[in-house]
Formats: C-alpha cells, sequence, structure tokens
C-alpha cells in the first residue's frame, strides 16, 4: 500500500523543512511512516542540541523511534491540544485533499492531526497528483467485515483486506482492528466520500484527511511549500 517511488532525498528534504515550524515549547505530533522517520531524526537532533519539545506519537513505530532520539513523549490525555502535527501521505490532490493509512495508522493519525492547531504534510513529489485516484485505507471491527464492504460496494467502492505484516492472514492495527482498501477509482469529490464513509457502522476510521493546512513537497533540489485555501 505504500508507494517509495520517490527518493530518499525528497522524503527527508520535505521533513527537514516542515521541522522549521517548530519551536521551543510545543507540543508536537509524531507521524508514522518513513518520510515522517526523517521529522522524527530531525526533531531528536535538534532535541539533543537543546530543544524544548514534547511528542505525542501516532503508532508504535513512531513511538519507538522517538524514545530512541530521545525525543520526551506525552499523550493526548496529558496534552489534549497540540501545536503541530507532522505526518506523511500517501497521495495529496491540487486541493490539498489527502489519503493516509498505508502504513495501518490513520485511526491515530486523525485524532492527533484534529488534536493540533496546525497540521503539516510531507510526501516527496510522486505522490502529488490533480485527483486523489488510489485506494482508500479504512480501518474496520472485525465484527462488522461483511457490513462494511456492503455499504463499500453501495458507494460504488470494492474492499480488500490487508494482508502481510509480518504475519499470516489479515494485517491487524496498533488497535486490534482489520485494515482494508477500498478502490473507489478517481475520487471527484473526496470531502461527500469522507462524510459518506464516517457514516458506515463498525468503519472505524478511514484515510481521507481534508484538513491538512501546509504540504511540504519534497524533490532531490528543493522543497515546495503548498498552502491550503481557507
Ligand atoms: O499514513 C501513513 C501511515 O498510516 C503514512 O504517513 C503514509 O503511508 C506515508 O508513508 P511513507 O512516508 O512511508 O510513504
Amino acid at each position: 500500500m505504500k508507494d517509495h517511488s520517490g527518493s530518499d532525498l525528497a522524503r527527508k528534504n520535505a521533513a527537514v523543512k516542515a521541522c522549521e515550524l517548530v519551536e521551543d515549547g510545543m507540543a508536537v505530533g509524531l507521524g508514522t511512516g518513513s518520510t515522517t522517520a526523517y521529522a522524527i531524526r530531525e526533531l531528536g537532533r535538534r532535541v539533543d542540541e537543546g530543544l524544548d519539545i514534547v511528542g505525542v506519537p501516532t503508532s508504535y513505530a513512531s513511538e519507538a523511534l522517538a524514545i530512541e532520539c530521545n525525543i520526551p513523549l506525552s499523550t493526548l490525555a496529558e496534552c489534549p491540544e497540540l501545536d503541530i502535527d507532522i505526518d506523511g501521505a500517501d497521495q495529496v490532490d491540487s486541493s490539498l485533499n489527502v489519503i493516509k493509512g498505508g502504513g495501518a495508522a490513520h485511526t491515530k493519525e486523525k485524532i492527533v492531526s484534529c488534536s493540533s492547531k496546525m497540521f503539516a504534510v510531507v510526501i516527496d513529489g510522486n505522490k502529488l497528483k490533480d485527483v486523489l485516484n488510489r485506494g482508500v485505507p479504512i480501518e474496520v471491527l472485525p465484527y462488522a467485515r461483511r457490513l462494511v464492504e456492503k455499504k463499500i460496494a453501495g458507494l460504488g467502492g470494492k474492499c480488500t483486506v490487508r494482508t502481510g505484516s509480518g504475519k499470516d492472514g489479515p494485517t491487524i492495527s496498533d488497535n486490534g482492528n482489520f485494515i482494508m482498501d477500498c478502490d473507489f477509482g478517481v475520487i471527484n469529490k473526496p470531502a461527500a466520500l469522507a462524510e459518506a464513509l464516517a457514516q458506515i457502522p463498525g468503519l472505524v476510521e478511514h484515510g481521507i484527511f481534508t484538513n491538512a493546512d501546509f504540504v511540504y513537497v519534497g524533490y532531490e533540489d528543493r522543497v515546495e511549500r503548498l498552502e491550503r485555501k481557507k
């Protein structure tokens, strides 16, 4: 479910540039994925130099990396409003609608991004498209799988249960649920689809994010910053 055709340098450039938004005293959401990992390492480097922040991770993976990088951690229970969230994405359209969840972490990622005053997305240039057309990841209570499949079909989509996370059978999220990928073809109205997905019982969270404030698009020789039109 990942597109890693963009270069490591492009991803790193985007992540490091977005970290310039982070200042002393901030509570920072720590997203998940290979691009965000560059941001976590950069924040760790700056913490070593004296930057005073707390991080709130969105997955076991980002928590482990933040610990390795000596970033002091907090939780949404202790710190319900974050200053900024930095996270990756699988695809971004020209209106800055985003598909996330390639790493199966989109439920916590959405909670953290919606708890943040500013949400900065970091991608390489290959992920920027005119229109979204990737499969939309959804997290589903196993009990609700068949109902969710039926409702997604009613919306014109086709679900596949994700497999392959080092075990046989379904990929299980950090929250103990199935991850499914839903093919809707070209998504012309992401906000309307997001709204419809949110109504499905047993669908814990979907990977369409409409709340990015900035998208840092990394290339090997530069970074472009896109800002959502309010
Ligand atoms: O949404 C995500 C995890 O759920 C990731 O941020 C997204 O899949 C991008 O990952 P990467 O930077 O490794 O391409």
